[in-house]
């Protein structure tokens, strides 16, 4: 689908049929990418870290972009600059000052934003569908959150995918992409243009004139509306091809690499389960402005009488706001067995909430029995959750980090396991141990499952409490060889000393990737084998770039996509790194 040549349309754009009233149409408008809670952990919140421009972006740039946008666009009701301020037509000088002023600002912004977490993916498809020419000239001429488009419906053919999972559209009438949530390559879409960013607009989704052959019947209710999925149009293997190619896009833009050190992506390993497969629903809510009001009183108002409407669910795409959400089918069937219960609960103690809060709905086994198949639901943050990954049983805290698709972690788990014992150490005059590193390693997910190949393992996590579990987790499994530090992942380079040709490496960090002076004590430790599993290829493409520019020793052995969340854009990416003749060295 994405070898289409872009096509320009030499279509007028079409009247509105729906004016500014977003919610008169089928599709979609203020959706973002990283709006998408998926998972609302800590874990994924993006630090500060000093960065070339050049080394690219981090969880944080789509988060950054929202704040962005917002600056750079008022929302759906708020006039559009008024270019017809004076009857002749013309701006007033105090007009095309504080224009010109806004734009000074829209541009140090977008500065800030880039050196923090580098260009956003779609930068690079903007770049091939306008052409580098065209781009490096608007920029020249200082254009490049100038040319905005209006906010109206336009008919488009849509050119390709973004790494998002947007349509992405050439506009009809200026050097400018417009991105469209659930439009597919090669359709005739008629689309509502409702905000800018640099040197794109978003649109939503009016009607599909002409449908794209692969394009199917979504299963769930909510889809046009949820901002939740991106592909449940489109069949699996399609969605698995399309995540191959964000991760070959992602090395050959984000890794600085050239591309003979980039191996051929293999296929996505696949979810065997489709729907149903999350452990974890994190649905939100806005408390209705009467509860605000309530708070604000300190008690001097009383609560309204009659219960205020309440939208609890997931952002929306057709729209500001929260999207009632009743079921998700990409939730286990515990979950959406607790859901009416746990909404009704957050209805009755509505005064209770802060604003913006979040209920959390875990699937836990009911016991580590195999033979035992009952899950059962956790609400509580504190509360433990039980796991099974093959015959390893794992307890973890609710509310911390936990892989949230069960079903795909034992061919995780499996392919890992593959890579290690394909890459066995140099020979040398030692005897064959091996070890372990785990880092950034939660309550010991990679750590304990891979423990029986090495001689010893350890792992570190800045999460006490996932260390306190990892622990127990050690007791639970009778692993004698295994030990976890609480602390950020560089301190545990200090702290361990196995010989850095015997040892392997497991990184599996938050979106926003490794910092720095991880990197760097990673490079010293120089072990001879790295496992790189990443939820943003985009940041673990930098983050290898880095290392092999920094050591060309290394060799990416493989680059893999693996499906933790069908239907949705994510995908996690598992690369291998070998130093085939790491000679022996002394310990660290
Ligand atoms: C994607 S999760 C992976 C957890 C684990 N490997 C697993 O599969 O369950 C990333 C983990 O990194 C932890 N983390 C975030 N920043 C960290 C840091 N600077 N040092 C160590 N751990 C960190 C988070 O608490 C989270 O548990």
């Amino acid at each position: 689908m994405s070898s289409l040549t872009p096509v320009r349309l030499d279509v007028k754009p079409m009247p509105s049929t729906s004016g500014a009233n977003s919610q008169s149409v089928e599709g979609s408008s203020v959706a973002q990418p990283s709006s998408l809670n998926i998972n609302a952990s800590s874990d994924r919140d993006p630090p500060e870290r000093k960065r070339k421009p050049s080394r690219s972006p981090s969880p944080s740039a789509a988060r950054d972009a929202i704040k962005l946008s917002k600056e750079a666009e008022a929302g759906p009701s708020r006039p559009l600059p008024s270019k017809q301020a004076r009857p002749d037509g013309k701006q007033s000088a105090q007009d095309r000052n504080k224009a010109k002023k806004r734009q000074k600002a829209l541009r140090k912004q977008w500065a800030e934003q880039v050196a923090k977490t580098g260009e956003k993916p779609i930068h690079h498809d903007i770049v091939e569908m306008l052409g580098a020419d065209v781009v490096e000239r608007l920029i020249k001429e200082g254009k490049e959150f100038e040319e905005r488009m209006e906010r109206k419906e336009y008919t488009l053919t849509i050119d390709r995918l973004s790494s998002y999972g947007e349509g992405l559209a050439i506009s009809p009438d200026r050097d400018w992409v417009i991105a469209i949530p659930h439009a597919l390559p090669g359709e005739l879409v008629r689309a509502y243009v409702f905000s800018n960013e640099r040197l794109y607009a978003k649109a939503r989704l009016v009607e599909v004139v002409e449908r794209a052959p692969l394009r199917q019947e979504a299963a769930c209710q909510y889809f046009k509306s949820c901002a939740g999925c991106q592909y449940q149009h489109l069949g699996y293997d399609e969605q698995l091809r399309i995540k191959r190619d964000v991760i070959i896009k992602a090395y050959k833009h984000f890794s600085n690499l050239p591309p003979d050190l980039i191996p051929d992506i293999a296929p996505t390993l696949p979810s065997p389960e489709q729907f149903g497969y999350r452990t974890k629903l994190t649905p939100h809510f806005e408390l209705p402005f009467q509860i605000r009001a309530f708070h604000r009183s300190k008690g001097k108002k009383s609560l309204p009488a009659v219960q205020p409407e309440l939208q609890i669910g997931f952002d929306r795409i057709d729209g500001p706001g929260v999207l009632d959400i009743e079921e998700c089918p990409l939730a286990t069937r515990v979950i959406n067995e607790a859901l009416p219960d746990a909404r009704q609960s957050v209805k009755s103690n509505i005064s209770s909430f802060k604003n913006g809060a979040t209920l959390l709905l875990r699937d836990s086994l009911r016991s580590h029995d195999p033979e035992d198949v009952a899950c059962e639901v956790v609400r509580d943050h504190n509360a433990s959750v039980r796991e099974r990954v093959d015959s390893m049983k794992f307890e973890n805290p609710a509310g911390a980090f936990w892989q949230n698709n069960r079903s795909i972690l034992p061919s995780v788990i499996a392919y890992v396991r593959q890579a290690i014992v394909d890459h066995p150490p140099a020979p040398s005059s030692d005897d064959s141990k091996r070890y372990l590193v785990d880092t950034y390693c939660g309550s010991g997910f990679f750590a304990l499952c891979l423990a029986d190949l090495f001689e010893k393992v350890s792992g570190v996590e800045l999460s006490k409490d996932s260390i306190k579990y990892a622990k127990t987790n050690v007791q639970l499994n009778g692993i004698k060889n295994a030990d976890f530090l609480a602390g950020s992942a560089e301190n545990i380079f200090s702290q361990i000393s196995f010989p850095s040709h015997m040892t392997t490496v497991v990184i599996d960090p938050p979106r926003r990737g490794c910092d720095v002076p991880f990197l760097e004590q990673l490079r010293k430790l120089s072990p001879h084998l790295i496992v790189y599993v990443s939820c943003n290829v985009h940041t673990q493409a930098r983050d290898i770039g880095w290392l092999l520019e920094a050591d060309p020793d290394y060799k990416i052995v493989s680059i893999r996509g693996a499906d933790f969340f069908p239907q949705s854009h994510h995908v996690e990416s598992i690369a291998v790194l070998h130093k085939p003749n790491k000679p022996a060295g002394p310990p660290l």
